[in-house]
């Protein structure tokens, strides 16, 4: 029984709140919300950060008239709970229950998709275009975090929005990390305004004036502007948001409702873009997670009275592997080996590294672009990067891999994570198009490994190898199934586990091992199928495609991928271009975007399984 939540279900019932009610509302919404995400799991530190600031922006505007665009997403809980999704929060993440992130199916508050950061300024910008083009009179308002901000395209949009004359009201969430701290210039200089009292007073001086402004005209912004910058000449040398072209509010205490309040109510007076700098506590109400915020950051379900995992988490998983790799690499005096993450040292599993060799390790902030042409710059001067980025990250790359990397044959390493399915987080965390968008570039090899060795394999020679290089591989538990199968890496070429007759399956990546599996039961049958790990997906191996293309009936291919542009489409081509009688049968993802659910839900239902696999096989096999 909660004494204020329980009576609300759309956020009109929170406008209606004294600031006593909706701080008894936080601290029950915090409650509920641990209690939800212990079980379901999810990201917890971030959304206990924002309880008050959701509250408050959902006091202050109209929300959907007014729109609220949330970056990333992962912060969204409160707001779903706030906007009718209270009883449903329960199913976030599960297959068929509500989404991790915004969803604009699930609401009409969630007005814009997210789930990649640094969007939103951007897309608040078309919002607010499209309120001048259509005469409207609503309030914009994107909500950024900290390290979200270390993205380049939310400066692209700051330049962009610094220039309009209308309201547009940026709200900064600092609490000084991204998953883990958050790192680069620009977070050195929030600090600096956190902590810089000198400042602060004056600056609470020059807002108390503005308070007692009724209606901001722009001569009177200018004048306060001119005050501003006097003071940061003398005390900020530089106020970077101010100098964009923002009249800067802030820092504001975060979990102060009124402070919040008041703030943004200043701020919907200003006919200009106005950046409001809130400062949060990544965690904040639940112990464990704001001693550890990076740990509770996305958290599987746990204990709530101590915080501990309720199902013990694999530590031995692929990015282990990668980590353990080039440590091993560089302990044995790899001179110019360097390893990048954007923002992500932790899940791409370079943390351990990264502590060991800090001088090899290089955390660029939320910036896969950035991260990909900086390896490339160091290719060109002969150090070996690893630049190690979730599948659906590295989307973000795909110019800067072909035009600084590829073009100029320059040997970058890709440890792409996360390829394939990736489970709970759902649709625009899916790992499915890399094979297709890293395949048409010129210059670039990609590998895939089937088990836990291989990737050891593969890491090493990567390392070793001139040029473009990528290697794909999941999310989750390393598995060493099949690990008899173990001849050495040769360029270019597959490994054939088995021989049979009629029926080839090529495996790509891990999904040899389910091959392998579909195998078995083909023979159960009394059929013998050749089983081959394809190992190199760019290049095919079309030396041994063409000798199982003469010698088989039928070409299966496997690929945790669209199969639009994939390995099995490379195969289809490759034959028919060499009029070899095979025919070839794709099984991949359809053209589809893939929910959220567990990994072995997704793959059910991307029909990847064993049993849909070895069915399919069956329907050509009976024909
Ligand atoms: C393009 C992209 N790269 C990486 C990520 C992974 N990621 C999700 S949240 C996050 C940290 C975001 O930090 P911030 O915006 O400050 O929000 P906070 O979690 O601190 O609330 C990162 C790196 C992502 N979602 N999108
Ligand atoms: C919101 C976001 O993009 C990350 O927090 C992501 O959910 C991390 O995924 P993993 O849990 O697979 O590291
Ligand atoms: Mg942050």
């Amino acid at each position: 029984m909660n004494e204020i939540l329980d009576g609300i279900s759309s956020p009109s019932d929170i406008k209606a709140l004294e600031i006593d009610q909706l701080n008894t509302l936080a601290k029950e919404l915090r409650e509920y919300l641990i209690k939800v995400v212990s079980n379901t799991g999810g990201h917890l530190s971030s959304n206990l950060g924002v309880v008050e600031l959701t509250l408050a922006l959902h006091y202050c505007f109209n929300s959907p008239y007014d729109k609220l665009i949330w970056d990333v997403g992962h912060q969204t809980y409160i707001h779903k709970m706030i906007t009718g999704r209270k009883e449903e929060i329960k199913t976030v993440r599960k297959f068929q229950g509500l989404s991790g992130f915004p969803k604009r199916a699930e609401s009409e508050h969630d007005i814009f998709e997210t789930g990649h950061s640094s969007t939103s300024i951007s897309a608040a910008l078309g919002f607010a275009k499209a309120r001048e083009l259509l005469n409207e009179n609503n309030y914009v308002v994107p909500i950024i975090g900290d390290g979200s901000m270390t993205g380049g395209m939310a400066f692209e949009a700051l330049n962009n929005a610094g220039r309009l004359d209308s309201n547009f009201i940026v709200i900064l969430n600092d609490n000084q990390m991204s998953i883990s701290r958050n790192v680069g210039g620009l977070s050195s200089y929030l600090d600096t305004i956190r902590t810089d009292t000198v400042y602060k007073e004056m600056k609470e001086e020059v807002e108390k004036a503005l308070t007692k402004i009724p209606r901001i005209g722009k001569e009177v912004v200018k004048v306060i502007r001119d005050v501003k910058s006097g003071i940061k000449q003398l005390v900020i040398p530089g106020m970077l948001f101010e100098e964009l072209g923002f009249t800067y509010l802030g820092p504001i205490d975060g979990h102060n409702i009124s402070a919040l309040i008041k703030t943004l109510n200043q701020a919907k007076r200003l006919n200009e873009p106005v950046l409001i700098h809130v400062n949060t506590i990544k965690g904040k109400g639940y112990k464990p997670a704001e001693l550890n915020p990076t740990k509770y950051h996305g958290t599987k379900p746990f204990y709530i009275k101590n915080g501990r995992p309720k199902n013990i988490p694999s530590t031995d998983t692929y990015s282990k592997v990668l980590g353990d790799t080039l440590i091993d690499i560089a302990d044995n005096n790899k001179k110019g080996l360097v390893a990048i993450s954007a923002a992500m040292p932790e899940g791409t599993g370079l943390d351990k590294f990264a502590r060991k060799y800090p001088d090899k390790f290089i955390d660029v902030g939320i910036a896969e672009q950035h991260a990909v042409t900086y390896a490339a710059g160091l290719a060109a001067s002969g150090i070996k990067p690893v630049v190690a980025l979730y599948s659906s990250f590295l989307q973000r790359a795909y110019d800067q891999i072909i035009h600084d990397v590829c073009m100029q044959r320059l040997p970058v390493v890709f440890a792409i994570d996360r390829a394939g399915l990736v489970g709970e987080d759902g649709e625009t965390h899916q790992g499915i198009f890399d094979i297709s968008f890293l395949s048409h570039m010129p210059n670039m090899t990609v590998m895939a490994p089937k088990n836990k060795s291989e990737l050891q394999s593969m890491i090493k020679f990567a390392v070793d190898y001139e040029a473009p290089i990528a290697i794909r591989y999941p999310k989750g538990k390393a598995s060493n199934e099949l690990k008899e199968y173990n001849e050495e890496i040769t360029y270019g070429k597959s490994e054939i586990i088995k021989r049979g007759s009629k029926i080839a399956i090529i495996g790509v990546g891990t999904l040899t091992q389910t091959a392998y599996n579909v195998s078995a039961m083909l023979e159960e049958n009394d059929i013998l199928c050749t089983l081959i790990n394809a190992r190199f997906v760019k290049p095919i191996d079309k030396e041994l495609i063409e000798e199982i293309a003469n010698s088989h009936d039928y070409i299966f291919t496997i690929e945790e991928n669209v199969i639009s542009g994939g390995y099995g489409n490379n195969v289809v081509k490759f034959v028919s271009d060499t009029q070899v009688n095979a025919k070839v049968v794709c099984i991949g993802i359809e053209d589809d975007f893939i929910q959220h659910g567990k990994r072995d839900e997704l793959i059910k239902l991307c029909k990847l399984d064993e049993e849909s696999i070895y069915n399919r096989i069956m329907t050509y096999v009976n024909k």
